[in-house]
């Protein structure tokens, strides 16, 4: 009997549902904006240096800006005229002026070199441009300036020191360097390299938004205590996972509490999860930000009714022509767990149905759903996947590609979590990883070579 279903590889379904989302549009913010806004956006171009770091040759030391020439290669004191005073944001130009030799750089007009002296200069204040080294205060007769109290020496007694103490014009980073590319993090660091480098702006992508809604008449509202009566009813806990896993990727979630198997609650449900409203009960699992008006929603995830049932509200929508409904394909797709999955968009949304079971919804996140938010916020392709070592063995089912929870020992090898069955979520709490064992591999032995998937927001080696 057939199922309704296609049945294709992971590829295929990760390239199916790779075909329905682009990246989201990218808007110029102000850096000041970036520093104090929403976490999580994304370069949408790449990054280029517009002016040198540092922009001028700086003290790297308080001290005394020199002319090695003046000093004895041999590191003998020589006792010379304190002539200015060089400050961040204050340069000695006139002294500059008056000192500079005919071949000085930038104030090339200044007359010849006429008088041996030094001037006092302060960290991260311009080097004049005939000195070419600073001494250390406390390496000088000086000793030690005292703050806020004006400076008065005439004279300082100094000698040559190993190290210039200068930070070169550019030496960090050059007009026109790559700082990063088109799909890095807009990290901390980056926003102020960027101020340091003269931008004023970045071009970024808005975190992707998330709905996510569970399905299933069994489900109890999420996070409100479990059923003690034989009511056959359990906590929704799916939504929950996945509007967590949603915020460990980038993104942020719209949770909607459970829906029952009825169609037309379904329908209802995903006309509200795409206009980017939460359920009353729910929140936005997003960064901190006032309650949510109406916001664009660029991808519907939907967990439960995936499969064959008679109660299978997902398959019961799918399969009823509805102007809100295209692009529909089921799938059986040649993974355990996460076999059957569906994808469709709703009002032009793009809808990931996953299945129910908690694991399987896992799974299908980290191999459908994680890629799908990659690809709205234009992250750059990420080879997510590390090679590891098994320090366990198994059996893995034939034909089928097999995920595995698993954790990363003090050697770097992965061992198997053991949970009781095959769909047991505890198993979740140890693992730090996904083994992906191909389709054509049947058994893995310890010491083969695996494809771990690192979970979001789990270091490795938590759970050892
Ligand atoms: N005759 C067949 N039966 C099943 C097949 C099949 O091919 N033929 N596939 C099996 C596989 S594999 C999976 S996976 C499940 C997936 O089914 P559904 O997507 O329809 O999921 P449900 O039936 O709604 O739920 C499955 C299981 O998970 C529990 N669940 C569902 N939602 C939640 C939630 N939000 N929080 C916690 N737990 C949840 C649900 O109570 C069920 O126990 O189908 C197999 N059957
Ligand atoms: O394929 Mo189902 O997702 O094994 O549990």
């Amino acid at each position: 009997m057939s199922t309704g279903r296609t049945s294709r590889g992971v590829e295929e379904h990760v390239a199916a549902v790779l075909a329905h989302v682009a990246p989201l549009v990218a808007v110029d913010v102000g850096l000041a904006g970036l520093a104090v806004g929403e976490p999580g956006l994304v370069l949408a171009g790449d990054l280029h240096a517009e002016a040198a770091v540092p922009p001028f040759d700086a003290a790297a030391m308080d001290g005394y800006a020199v002319r090695l020439a003046d000093l004895p290669p041999d590191g003998t004191p020589v006792t010379l005229p304190v002539v200015g005073d060089s400050r961040p944001g204050s340069p000695a130009h006139r002294c500059e002026r008056a000192m500079g030799p005919a071949s000085a750089g930038a104030e090339g007009a200044s007359p010849a070199h006429s008088v041996t002296g030094v001037v006092r200069i302060m960290t991260g204040a311009p080097v004049p441009a005939w000195a070419d080294a600073v001494v250390p205060v406390e390496r000088t007769s000086t000793g030690r300036f005292v703050a806020g109290s004006p400076t008065t020496e005439h004279e300082v007694t100094l000698a040559r020191q190993p190290r210039a103490h200068v930070r070169r014009r550019a030496e960090d980073v050059a007009p026109g360097d790559l700082l990063a590319r088109a799909g890095s993090a807009v990290t901390p660091a980056l926003v102020a390299v960027a101020a340091s480098g003269g931008l004023t702006t970045l071009p970024v992508r808005r975190r992707p938004r998330v709905a996510v809604l569970s399905t299933g008449s069994e489900l109890l509202p999420a996070g409100a205590g479990a059923d003690t009566t034989d009511s056959g009813r359990i906590p929704d806990s799916n939504s929950l996972l996945l509007a967590a896993l949603v915020r460990a990727a980038g993104a942020d979630a719209v949770r909607t509490g459970a829906v029952p198997d009825d169609a037309d609650a379904l329908r209802a449900a995903l006309d509200h999860a795409v206009s980017g409203r939460s359920a009353p009960s729910d929140g936005v699992e997003g960064g901190a930000r006032p309650p949510p008006a109406a916001r664009e929603v660029d991808l519907v995830v939907t967990t439960g009714g995936v499969s064959a049932g008679a109660s299978d509200v997902v398959r019961a929508v799918l399969a009823t022509p509805d102007d809100r409904l295209r692009a529909v394909e089921v799938a059986a797709v040649a993974l355990r767990p996460g076999h059957p999955q569906a994808l469709a968009r709703w009002r032009d949304v793009p809808w990931l149905a996953l299945p129910g079971n908690p694991v399987s919804a896992f799974v299908s996140f980290a191999l459908f759903v994680r890629p799908a938010i990659d690809a709205l916020a234009g992250r750059a392709p990420d080879v997510r996947t590390l090679r590891r070592r098994s320090a366990s063995a198994w059996s893995s089912p034939p034909g089928r590609v097999h995920v595995v929870p698993v954790r990363t020992l003090a050697s770097g090898d992965v061992e198997h979590v053991v949970g009781p069955a095959g769909h047991a979520s505890s198993a979740l709490l140890g693992a730090d990883a996904l083994a992906v064992v191909p389709a054509d591999v049947e058994k893995v032995a310890v010491g083969d070579e695996l494809d771990v998937l690192p979970l979001d927001g789990v270091p490795p080696g938590r759970h050892a």
